[in-house]
């Protein structure tokens, strides 16, 4: 049997704005159904990695593969690329910071939204894929409520059933504890692995949270003014004796990493 691609491959990716170099010769290689969690500091590109693994920005230079498709290749003003990074845009689930749901629109119309938007389905279909999903988060039965009525973590669950509608390959989750308790966080992280173990797909988590990575990561990579100062398995990363690695998990301002 053919051997699976890796989910997502990095090779010496960088981007910079002006003489902000934010992303300097970044690689990995992400294993597909692997959790992976990229920690650093605020302002260090984490966000932009993201935007660009989505394609939503282009590097200046080096390739990422999904799923091996070299995306860097793409070229949107050829209509046969934009078909392309259509489709490869697909295979991501998006977790926005704040949850970024329609206030406007009931819990169940928020999660059908990008399957109306998406997908040629009949509406007993979409109520049937909202219902299964709602009830894959935990929120079965508040498919009439409105965003407003719900708690923090109840509308990141909301979010969450509505990133994985489109059944991803890749959920990407931009800070998925930001704002929330630290009880409400353990419980969002369980619903991570939850989710993960009954579908399968590689996720990518942006956080600046050290017991979140422990708890969740299968990899970790520690993003630290562009650049990646470690990656790879959470048991070897756990083990390193960088100094910038140490000093984000011990939680002390003596060390390389530089608030100011
Ligand atoms: N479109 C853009 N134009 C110019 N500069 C940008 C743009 N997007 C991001 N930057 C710069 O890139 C740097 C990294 O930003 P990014 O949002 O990726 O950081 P981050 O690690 O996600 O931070 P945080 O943890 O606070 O969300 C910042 O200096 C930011 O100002």
């Amino acid at each position: 049997m053919a051997e699976q691609q890796p989910a997502i491959t990095l090779e010496r990716v960088c981007k910079s704005f002006g003489t902000n170099h934010v992303l300097r010769d970044v690689s990995l290689v992400l294993p597909a159904g692997k959790i992976l969690v990229v920690l650093g500091p605020s302002g260090t590109g984490k966000s932009v990695l993201l935007r660009c693994l989505v394609g939503l920005m282009k590097p200046d230079s080096g390739r990422i593969f999904v799923e091996g498709q070299d995306i860097t290749a793409l070229d949107e003003r050829r209509s046969a690329d934009r078909e392309q990074m259509f489709a490869l845009r697909r295979k991501f689930g998006m977790l926005f910071q704040d949850g970024a749901l329609f206030d406007d629109m009931c819990v169940g119309d928020n999660v059908a939204f990008p399957l109306r938007q998406h997908e040629k389905m009949s509406e007993k279909a979409i109520a049937a894929r909202v219902d299964e999903y709602l009830c894959a988060v935990g929120l079965a039965g508040v498919q009439r409520k409105m965003p407003s009525e719900l708690s923090g973590g109840m509308r990141k669950r909301v979010a969450f059933a509505r990133a994985i509608a489109l059944r991803p390959k890749i959920v990407l989750c931009d800070e998925p504890s930001s704002g929330l308790d630290p009880v409400m966080s353990a419980t969002l992280d369980e619903l991570i692995l939850d989710l993960h173990r009954k579908f399968g797909m590689t996720f990518v988590v942006i956080s600046h949270d050290t017991a979140e990575a422990r708890t969740i990561a299968d990899y970790i990579g520690l993003l630290y003014k562009g650049e990646l100062q470690e990656y790879g398995p959470k048991e070897q990363v756990l083990r390193s004796s960088r100094r910038a690695i140490n000093q984000f998990f011990d939680r002390s301002t003596d060390g390389p990493i530089q608030v100011l």
